[in-house]
């Protein structure tokens, strides 16, 4: 009781505008009498009360009977303001100012609300307790009444008023930008809950408009399911499908996927639980029923893994694919509405918004070749001696179909001893692919090409001309198993997109039912694809000889070809891993700096090697060809490998989004991962890149200068570092990790270029380098339903 008269002095810097509310809810008590310094309350009263009526009779009613006032002066000396008379004459002064200082009046409510919170803590300074929350039941009007209104700090916004950070609950709380530290007189006070992280500068990150969710002063109470309802024209809008679709109005579904279903529920089941998952949950609060965490699944592609995964996890699905309020949004078809609503450091989102860059034919080529060229200009200094992969060492020579030039070249240099495949850019299954084999195929193809682009409906109609093709240099030897062709699908997983934390993962092998003739016309001995598998009738019968784990695969290799190729032992574990780790490497560093990157996006694509039967074993060349990258790969269990590997995968990528994502943002060291069972890390951007990466994402650029220079004032104890600037290419090349105990990388040098801003270029062929055209982005909608077969 004694802090109450200093709780109750009133800011020298509130004008009787801002400070509307806690004065009249003060002057109502004797106490507020003195601290206003004398002024009676008749006095105070009316002074701001004049245009109200009810007001005056209220006070008339008081003055006339001393028994009422003094029964008020008690009632609101005891901090319980309930009287719904005294609340009418608070809501009269409140719409009056409210509509004649409009401006004036918001942001008055706001500091009322960081003053409340002041003098809560004011008054029981060792709770402890988050700010904003009302445990005790207390109405915030009487918190108002004991504030510590002279603590008013210089800094102005700096301090806990911030919101808390939904995902994490009240713990967790943004920093205003450009301040790395919370004033001391708001700061929390020793002893209090809040984890040292919380005003790290990392979330910086976080750009554009803060989260709506954020429980500001003129929203202290919103509902926990919000709906966006943006409907942006040109992108995908998530349709509603959820388990309810799935387990049973879905006749589609193989009998063979809903068993797998099964299977991948018992996998999930037996996952085990990792420390940092409740770390992702609100504080230590147990799920309730329909008040999440909620995750959301797009799609049926691995839907039961995901779905037993997160319920093993406590979360609930929604079926509501405009839930804001979810931690995990895993969607097969990438939605606008879902990069525009994501909630930085709060919500996982799967896939990356511009993940073609790596994912669509067109987009890995032009990558790769601006890649080379850069590679190559950094070649020519004299301080880069490491050896560096080369394009043409690992990817088959293409060129794209939608290119003149390209087109051109590509006419000219065919003769028939070679064979080459025709690719849809966005597209997969093996749908739209055609070898191209004779002069005649070629004229075909040209005069094809040459119509479309004569044609003036196409001209007119930039963004719904064909899709864009690619044709390719065809592997016309690959190594066969028992005579049949077959592709490896691996996986690259950016766990995390701050810092990039990107793994390898090991697949399957994808054999085709028939013998492989380079001669025959039937794609189906050429595609390896599952999709084009299952076309044959024989499939049902043979569909396990299709899929080869990679275990069966060395074994097989070891079996057949270690004495007459002179192999290393186990030579899938050792040599052809490495050398898919450096293609994966190699890609991903080709895309690092412009792919959009948010605290909470992950993705896992699939990429598909095809091994060349002359493999030599001293020589890296022409042994492996990266043929392409999908997003959204197949997830689907319906052969007995696939329930073995393919559950494995899911869980821990989402396990390492999970953790790394937690570690992140409570800036702590990301190893040893906990949930690093199988994947190998290959670039831990942790240690690599200065972070947050300065070039790297376009939001970043939109950072004000205020916000990057607090990104230095994160040097303090605790605090993560960000690696100092190298400015590349001129700094010379950066040894990527090594395998080692940690999960270190196997990938080779590269140049590192983290540092350095992107650059707008474009190639010789003239095409945009940041990605695929316009057309072909239109199309990756078209023929999103299902990727990499
Ligand atoms: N350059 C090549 N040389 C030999 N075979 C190739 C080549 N490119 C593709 N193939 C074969 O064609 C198949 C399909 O090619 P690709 O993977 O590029 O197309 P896709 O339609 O994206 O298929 P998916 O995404 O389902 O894997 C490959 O699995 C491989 O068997
Ligand atoms: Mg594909
Ligand atoms: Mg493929």
């Amino acid at each position: 009781m004694s802090s109450l008269p200093r709780a109750m002095s009133v800011s020298p810097e509130l004008t009787p505008q801002k400070g509307h509310l806690l004065r009249s809810t003060e002057n109502a008590s004797p106490d507020s009498e003195r601290c206003l310094g004398g002024t009676s309350p008749s006095k105070n009263v009316s002074n701001f009360s004049e245009p109200c009526v009810a007001k005056r009779c209220v006070w008339g009613k008081l003055q006339q009977n001393t028994d009422v006032v003094i029964f008020l002066a008690i009632f609101f000396r005891f901090k319980r303001i309930s009287c719904p008379l005294y609340r009418g004459v608070i809501s009269c002064r409140s719409f009056y100012l409210t509509s004649r200082h409009r401006g004036h009046t918001r942001r008055g409510r706001k500091r009322l609300t960081r003053h409340r919170r002041d003098a809560k803590m004011a008054l029981h300074p060792q709770t402890g307790r988050s700010y904003g929350h009302h445990k005790d039941g207390s109405e915030p009007q009487a918190e108002a009444t004991a504030q510590d209104m002279g603590k008013h700090s210089s800094l102005g916004r700096v301090g806990p008023d911030v919101c808390p950070i939904r995902g994490l609950g009240s713990q967790a709380r943004r920093p205003r930008r450009g301040v790395g530290t919370t004033s001391p007189s708001r700061g929390p006070r020793p002893g209090t809950l809040m984890p040292a992280t919380r005003s790290r500068t990392r979330f910086i990150h976080c750009r554009g408009q803060p989260p709506r969710t954020h429980v500001s002063s003129k929203r202290p109470k919103r509902s926990r399911i919000h709906r966006c309802h943006t409907r942006v024209p040109g992108w995908t809008h998530e349709k509603q499908m959820g388990s309810s679709i799935e387990e049973g109005l879905r006749p589609e579904l193989s009998r063979l996927d809903q068993d797998a279903d099964l299977l991948e529920e018992e996998e999930a089941a037996r996952l085990p639980v990792t420390s940092f998952e409740g770390l992702f949950l609100e504080g230590n609060k147990q799920p309730n029923p329909g008040q999440g965490p909620f995750f959301y699944i797009g799609g049926t592609n691995g839907a039961s893994i995901i779905s037993s995964y997160c319920e093993s996890k406590g979360w609930q699905r929604t079926q509501d694919s405009r839930c804001e309020d979810y931690k995990l949004k895993w969607c097969e078809i990438k939605c606008r509405d879902n990069y525009c609503s994501f909630r930085e450091g709060q919500q996982l989102l799967f896939q990356l918004p511009n993940n073609k860059l790596l994912t669509t034919k067109i987009g890995l080529l032009s990558a790769l070749r601006e890649h080379a060229r850069t590679l190559s200009k950094a070649r020519l200094l004299p301080s880069t001696q490491a050896k560096v992969l080369k394009m043409e060492e690992f990817f088959p020579e293409t060129y794209r179909l939608d290119i003149r030039d390209e087109r051109q070249a590509f006419f000219t240099l065919f003769d028939e001893t070679q064979i080459w495949i025709c690719k849809p850019t966005a597209s997969n299954q093996g749908k739209g692919i055609f070898l191209i084999r004779s002069h005649e195929e070629v004229a075909a193809l040209q005069a094809k090409t040459q119509s479309i682009e004569d044609d003036p409906i196409y001209r007119k109609m930039p963004f719904r001309a064909p899709q864009a093709r690619v044709v390719q240099r065809y592997v016309q030897n690959p190594l066969l198993l028992d005579g049949k062709k077959f592709d490896v699908r691996s996986y690259l997983l950016i766990a995390c997109a701050v810092p990039y934390m990107v793994f390898f993962g090991h697949g399957y092998a994808r054999l085709t039912l028939s013998l492989y003739d380079p001669h025959s016309s039937d794609l189906s001995g050429h595609l390896t694809n599952q999709f084009m598998q299952k076309k044959s009738p024989l499939y049902m019968l043979l569909k396990e000889s299709t899929v080869w784990s990679m275990e069966h695969l060395n074994r097989y290799i070891n079996d057949k070809f270690r004495k007459t190729k002179g192999l290393p032992r186990d030579w899938v574990f050792t040599t052809f891993t490495k050398r898919m780790q450096q293609i994966m490497a190699h890609c991903f560093l080709a895309v690092k700096s412009k792919l959009e990157c948010k605290l909470g996006y992950f993705d896992l694509i699939g990429c598909d090697f095809l091994i060349d039967e002359n493999f030599k074993v001293l020589s890296w060349e022409d042994e492996v060809w990266l043929l392409e990258m999908n997003s959204n790969p197949a997830l689907h269990t319906n052969c007995e490998v696939l329930k073995e590997v393919i559950p494995g995968v899911v869980m821990e990528t989402l396990d390492l989004a999970l953790e790394t994502c937690q570690k992140s943002l409570h800036s702590q060291k990301m190893m040893p991962l906990l949930s690093q069972r199988h994947f190998v890390l290959l670039y831990n951007g942790e240690t690599t890149d200065l972070w947050p990466r300065m070039g790297g994402s376009r939001h970043l650029t939109r950072l004000p200068p205020s916000a990057l220079s607090s990104v230095r004032a994160a040097d303090r104890t605790g605090a993560r570092k960000p690696v100092p600037s190298r400015d590349a290419p001129t700094s010379g090349f950066r040894k990527s990790r090594q395998p080692d105990s940690s999960g270190g990388s196997g990938a080779e040098s590269e140049p590192s270029l983290c540092s350095g801003s992107p650059v707008n270029s474009r190639d010789t062929a003239g095409e945009s380098s940041l990605g695929p055209p316009e057309e072909e982005r239109e199309e990756e909608h078209r023929s999103a339903s299902h990727r990499g077969s």
